[in-house]
């Protein structure tokens, strides 16, 4: 048995929990609101706070709802079709949960959300206080993406993403990811009958992203590869998940309980700062550094200071405090951070000894080009 196996189950360990509910669990395979679904889930989550436990829900569904409720039997392809889908679903949605948690005389928030409020710092502290605030009061929020405002470029697309960066924005210990399958198997169930289920495993570990390489189930948008990746970046916030499935009976109570269902990812990785985890969060950077192995090792291993010395190639454009990726030769992230030079000036000093900055650009603002207080480190496991 692996060490993880040996581990005690975290959703019993945890205290702040997200569950993220897909649209085809949601909505029925897409036949319309599963409001027996819905009441199971709100009745879990009650007695979760029973328990002393802060429960953030994030819940898809709203295209799916959207398109039952104006009769579209497929799934349309232009923005504007899918954005007025969400917001006529969205009702649904938030009705039917508030109706459901009030029979537990719980209140509940809706809390639509874009990239954009969760990469810019002033925003991302603002949801922040929200959440808190609403968990405080004993609320549970309702967390999706505002769908009506996004366009294809900047959506998440996926909640599962949502689900992740929810998990870091709040520290939640555990994201619980309810969906159509009983947790991650070897392979896409639907097409290989021998597929094993993964009880456990390391969040981040690369052989769990060529698992769930297949499509989802068409009704949702992410299929397993979301829930994988959204598993590696909950754990870059110290956020462990649980990928399991939505239609056994008291799954949440039973994972609260200690019970091991579906599949657990681990994180292994300690809770960072409040900055690295916002540095964690952004998903589209301005530029990307790339480094000599020296510096990767200084970077993975030493947890140092980037300096120009150590740069071998600048890529994008950038300002002074914008955050840039650290990436090795093959072009993977060993970590990220706030830069201290605009690209021109990257690229002008990089290979150079910082003693020699000053002549280069005529001046000096600072030795390194990231400093370590504000870099996050990351390391994919071997
Ligand atoms: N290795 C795998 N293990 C389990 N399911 C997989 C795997 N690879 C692909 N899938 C597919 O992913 C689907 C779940 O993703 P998706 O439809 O996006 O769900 P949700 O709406 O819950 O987010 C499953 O129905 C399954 O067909
Ligand atoms: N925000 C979208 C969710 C997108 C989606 O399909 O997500 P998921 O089912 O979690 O893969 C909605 O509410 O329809």
């Amino acid at each position: 048995m692996s060490p993880a196996n040996t581990a005690t189950p975290v959703v019993s360990q945890s205290k702040r929990l997200v569950v993220k509910v897909g649209s085809s669990l949601v909505t029925n395979e897409g036949r319309g609101l599963d409001l027996a679904a819905v009441a199971q889930w709100a009745a879990q989550i009650a007695a979760l706070h029973a328990q002393g436990r802060q429960v953030v829900l994030v819940s898809s569904g709203a295209i799916a709802e959207g398109m039952a409720r104006l009769g579209w039997a497929r799934r349309p392809n232009t923005m504007h079709e899918l954005q007025a889908a969400a917001a006529v679903g969205q009702m649904g949605l938030v009705q039917a949960y508030e109706v459901a948690f009030a029979g537990h005389g719980l209140r509940t928030a809706q809390i639509l959300l874009t990239h954009e409020d969760l990469s810019d710092r002033r925003r991302y502290l603002n949801a922040r206080s929200t959440l808190y605030t609403l968990l405080d009061l004993g609320v549970v929020p309702i967390v999706n993406e505002n769908d009506t405002v996004v366009t294809d470029e900047i959506r998440l697309g996926d909640n599962d993403t949502l689900g992740a960066l929810v998990t870091n924005l709040i520290e939640a210990e555990a994201l619980v990811i309810l969906t159509d399958q009983s947790g991650l198997y070897s392979a896409d169930p639907r097409k290989d009958p021998s597929a094993e289920l993964i009880s456990t495993a390391q969040a981040g570990d690369p052989a769990l992203e060529t698992m769930a390489g297949g499509a989802g189930s068409g009704i949702g948008t992410g299929g397993m590869l979301t829930k994988v990746l959204a598993a590696r970046r909950a754990a870059n916030s110290g956020g462990s998940t649980v990928i399991a499935s939505g239609r056994e009976p008291d799954v949440l109570l039973r994972l609260a309980g200690g019970e091991r269902i579906g599949t657990e990812l681990r994180a292994l990785l300690p809770v960072r700062s409040a900055r690295q985890r916002w540095l964690v969060n952004q998903l589209r950077l301005r530029g990307r550094v790339m480094l000599d192995k020296g510096a990767v090792q200084a970077l993975t291993q030493g947890h140092k200071s980037l300096l120009p010395i150590g740069v071998i190639a600048v890529e994008g454009e950038f300002e002074r405090g914008d955050v840039v990726a650290c990436i090795d030769e093959h072009g993977v992230e060993c970590g990220r951070g706030l830069i201290n030079y605009s690209a021109s000036d990257a690229r002008r000093i990089m290979r150079q000894p910082s003693g020699k900055i000053a002549d280069i650009l005529g001046s000096m603002s600072d030795t390194e080009l990231i400093h370590r207080d504000n870099m996050v480190f990351l390391r994919r496991p071997a």
